[in-house]
């Protein structure tokens, strides 16, 4: 997999290069561009926004300079992915998908955004998602492309050093993950629940579901609601 970013600040994308992606890239398991916008420049201010039409506050993103610099980045196999608080929500889902994909380029938009054109000329050619990590107002969408970036990589084959955890994640099987113990058994005189020490593994199990079963009922019961049909058996459904 290839991933590009186009930003105006490079150096933000900086840790994409740390740790576990910094691996996976001397692994060669994925190439990562990372491409100064105002290399698409061609006035002496190197401006890449202007005033926005309608009037209100902030700046658009120039319209040429994108367009140019996707023409540049982009090619036949590119899915375009353009972080914004109006874009659909980002998912697990979403993270497994994009790991199938040979291309992603990475718009990161500042300011009060990028001219809608730019998205729109871009969708004539190849797969365009506007996609939101949150609804929260960020600077940019640098930060977005640091949280997307590093759910989907962690998912190719070979990142993880142990890939079965990449099965068992939170939100894998649509419920939150419940918690979690080491070493010691007994710390500040909190103790390890005598289950896990049991060894029973099918007790294990079922404590671990219903674990994760309340702790979803009690942070996020939308969740619960949005399980494939079925996903909950009698035992389930009396937790
Ligand atoms: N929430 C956001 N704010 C600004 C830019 C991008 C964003 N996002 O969620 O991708």
């Amino acid at each position: 997999m290839r991933i590009d970013v186009i930003t105006i600040f490079p150096e933000y994308l900086d840790p994409l290069r740390a740790a576990l992606l910094g691996r996976a890239i001397d692994r060669g398991l994925i190439e990562v561009g990372v491409h100064d916008l105002r290399e698409w420049t061609h006035d002496v201010h190197r401006a890449v926004d202007d005033a926005p039409y309608g009037g209100g506050p902030g700046m658009v993103m120039k319209p040429q300079v994108w367009g140019d610099a996707l023409d540049t980045v982009c090619d036949e196999e590119t899915r375009l992915v353009v972080p914004t608080p109006a874009g659909r929500p980002f998912t697990q889902e979403m993270a497994r998908a994009y790991a199938r994909e040979k291309h992603l380029v990475f718009a990161c938009g500042r300011y009060e955004g990028i001219d809608q054109r730019v998205i729109d000329d871009a969708a004539r050619r190849m797969p365009v998602d506007e996609v939101s990590i949150g609804d929260y107002v960020l600077v940019g969408g640098e930060a977005a492309v640091l949280v997307m970036v590093e759910a989907t990589v962690r998912l190719l084959p070979g990142v993880l050093g142990n890939p079965v955890s990449a099965e068992q994640d939170s939100f894998s099987d649509g419920l939150l993950e419940g918690p979690s113990y080491t070493r010691p058994e007994v710390w500040r005189e909190l103790a390890v629940p005598e289950v896990l020490r049991s060894g029973n593994h099918a007790l294990i199990d079922r404590w671990r579901r219903d674990q994760a079963l309340e702790r979803t009922a009690r942070r996020r019961p939308e969740l619960l609601d949005r399980l494939p049909e079925g996903s909950l058996d009698a035992h389930d459904q009396a937790v």
